[in-house]
C-alpha cells in the first residue's frame, strides 16, 4: 500500500484557507482518494481541549509554543501518521508552519527554540504540499470582521499579523519545493481554478 500524502493549509486568520479546504477535499476524492480533514490546533479529542486553552487563555509565549506542539505530538500520533501509512491523504488547517508565523514572527519567539522542538516532535517528517494563502492584512481584517465573534490571536493588531505574514512568506522562499503562495484577494473562482492547477500535478 502506497503512502498517502500530507497537505496543509496556511495563512494569516481570514485569509480565506478554511473556505478553501473543502474543495480541494472534493477534488481529491473525485479522482478517488480517501481524504481526512483535519486542523491544528485540535484533530484529537485532546487537542480539541487544549485548542480551547490556546485560542482563549492568556498565557506566556513559551507555554503558548509547548502547548501547540503538544497538541500537535497528540495529532501526528492517533491521526495523521495512522492515516498516510493505511494509504490515505491528510489535509490539515495549519501545522507547524503556523507555530513558527505566529509564535516566531507575531510573537518573535526565538526561532531556534522552534526548531528544536520541531525536530523533537516531528523529525524529519514535513507536508507533502503547503498551500498559503496570502492577502494583504486590510483584506483579512475585513473579511474577518464580518465574519464572527474574534478569538484571541484574530483580536492581534496589524503588526502582529504584519510579522506573522512576513514569516509565512519567508518559509516559502526557504522551502520553494513544498510551498505554493496562493493569492486569495481574488473571487472563489479565480481562487479554485488556481487550486485545481496544483492539485492536479501533485
Ligand atoms: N476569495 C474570497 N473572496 C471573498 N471572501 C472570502 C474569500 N475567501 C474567504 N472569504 C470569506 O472570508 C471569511 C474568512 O474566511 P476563512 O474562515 O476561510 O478564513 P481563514 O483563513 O480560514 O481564517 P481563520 O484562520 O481565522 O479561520 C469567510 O467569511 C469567507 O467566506
Ligand atoms: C497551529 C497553530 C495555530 N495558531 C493560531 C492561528 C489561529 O489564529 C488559531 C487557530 O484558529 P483557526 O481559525 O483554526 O485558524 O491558532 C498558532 O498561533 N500557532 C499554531 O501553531
Amino acid at each position: 500500500m502506497a503512502r498517502g500524502k500530507f497537505i496543509t493549509f496556511e495563512g494569516i486568520d481570514g485569509a480565506g484557507k478554511s473556505t478553501h479546504l473543502a474543495y480541494v477535499a472534493d477534488l481529491l476524492r473525485s479522482s478517488g482518494k480517501t481524504v481526512i480533514v483535519t486542523r491544528e490546533p485540535g484533530g484529537t479529542p485532546l487537542g480539541e481541549k487544549l485548542r480551547e486553552l490556546l485560542l482563549h487563555e492568556k498565557m506566556h509565549l513559551e507555554t503558548e509554543a509547548l502547548l501547540m506542539f503538544a497538541a500537535r505530538r497528540e495529532h501526528l500520533a492517533h491521526v495523521i501518521e495512522p492515516a498516510l501509512a493505511r494509504g490515505e491523504w491528510v489535509i490539515s488547517d495549519r501545522f507547524t508552519d503556523a507555530t513558527f508565523a505566529y509564535q516566531g514572527g507575531g510573537r518573535k519567539l526565538d526561532l531556534i527554540k522552534l526548531s528544536a522542538l520541531e525536530e523533537w516532535v516531528h523529525p524529519g517528517f514535513q507536508p507533502d504540499l503547503t498551500l498559503l494563502f496570502d492577502v494583504p492584512l486590510e483584506v483579512a481584517r475585513a473579511r474577518l470582521d464580518a465574519s464572527r465573534e474574534l478569538d484571541k490571536f484574530e483580536r492581534e493588531k496589524a503588526d502582529f499579523f504584519a510579522a506573522t505574514r512576513t514569516e509565512y512568506l519567508r518559509r516559502a522562499e526557504q522551502f520553494p519545493e513544498r510551498f505554493r503562495v496562493i493569492d486569495s484577494t481574488g473571487t472563489f473562482a479565480d481562487v479554485h481554478a488556481e487550486l485545481g492547477q496544483i492539485i492536479a500535478c501533485i
